[in-house]
């Protein structure tokens, strides 16, 4: 497996002198290739600044991050981010189709019905074949969301960053869109990092889980997850290894980084634990 993002050292202090804000301090840590790696830390700690620096969006204050071995200087072009807000990242005035297409614009090399092809491809992948024609705000909010992820889907970028993409959709929905991105990135072998407060879907989702402390930010844990590829909501979340990880990464966050209790041999861990974190 080759190295898709090297992040080293990496800080970001807001603001100067008296006014200072360190947000971020001292990460490092590599996604693979074709990896879906899940950072979760508690609400204000500096996951969206972390993400800022990556995507190239502001200027790390210490440190460095690469993508496929180039440095981060700017937005990266094979770099796609997919936020909260679905009902502010869409177009109101553009179909889904359009909006689709709307960063393929910029890809010279690609023709007009090139551009089309790959949108409709992208909105099959999220299974939304048909609705190319709609506006979305003819859709529902986990539809819109689906949409916004064929956007990303569609640059066919190396690296596909989300911050919290399933926080404005109700529980049920979430639970569909987390297994559409996790059946997309096992048939296409996308590298994802996604950022959540959500203990759960940063098990259930993830192939590693990043554990980040309060603020600012730093890595408390890098914990491989021992679940198959392919996952179920109901059998995934029941079972042994689901149970004692996420009661691993609540202990990390609750205790501020101490060494984790384990669960004793056999028994399933503790699962009293809050899923998310205020
Ligand atoms: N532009 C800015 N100027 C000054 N401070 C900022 C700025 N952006 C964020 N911060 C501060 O940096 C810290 C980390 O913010 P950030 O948004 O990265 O955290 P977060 O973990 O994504 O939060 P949440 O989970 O609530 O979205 C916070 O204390 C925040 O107030």
């Amino acid at each position: 497996m080759s190295t898709m993002l090297n992040v080293t050292g990496l800080s970001h202090r807001y603001g100067s002198g008296e006014n200072a804000h360190v947000a971020v301090n001292d990460l490092t840590f590599v996604v693979e290739t074709g990896e879906l790696a899940c950072i979760v830390g508690p609400s204000g700690c500096g996951k969206s600044t972390l993400l800022r620096c990556i995507s190239g969006l502001i200027e790390p204050t210490g440190g460095e991050v690469t993508l496929h071995g180039d440095r981060v200087t700017g937005v990266p072009e094979d770099l796609a981010v997919v936020f909260q807000d679905y009902s502010r990242s869409l177009f109101p005035w553009l179909t889904v189709r359009q909006n689709v297409e709307f960063p393929l614009r910029w890809k010279r090399n690609l023709s007009r019905a090139e551009r089309r092809e790959r949108a409709e491809e992208a909105l099959s992948w999220v299974n939304l074949p048909g609705v190319g024609g709609k506006y979305p705000w003819q859709l529902s909010g986990g539809m819109q969301q689906r949409v916004s992820i064929a956007r990303a889907l569609a640059r066919r970028p190396a690296l596909l960053l989300m911050d919290e993409p399933f926080a404005s959709v109700d529980a049920q929905t979430r639970f569909e869109l987390e297994d559409l991105l996790r059946s997309v990135q096992v048939a296409h072998g996308s590298t994802i990092l996604l950022v959540t407060h959500d203990i759960d879907e940063s098990v259930y989702l993830g192939d590693r889980v990043l554990v980040l402390s309060k603020s600012p930010a730093r890595i408390v844990a890098d914990l491989p997850v021992d679940l198959p590829p392919e996952r179920d909501q109901i059998t995934t979340r029941e079972s042994k290894n689901f149970v004692s990880l996420r009661g691993e990464v609540a202990r990390l966050l609750h205790g501020g980084g101490d060494a984790p209790e384990q669960a004793p041999t056999g028994e399933p861990a503790d699962t009293t634990e809050p899923s998310t974190l205020a």
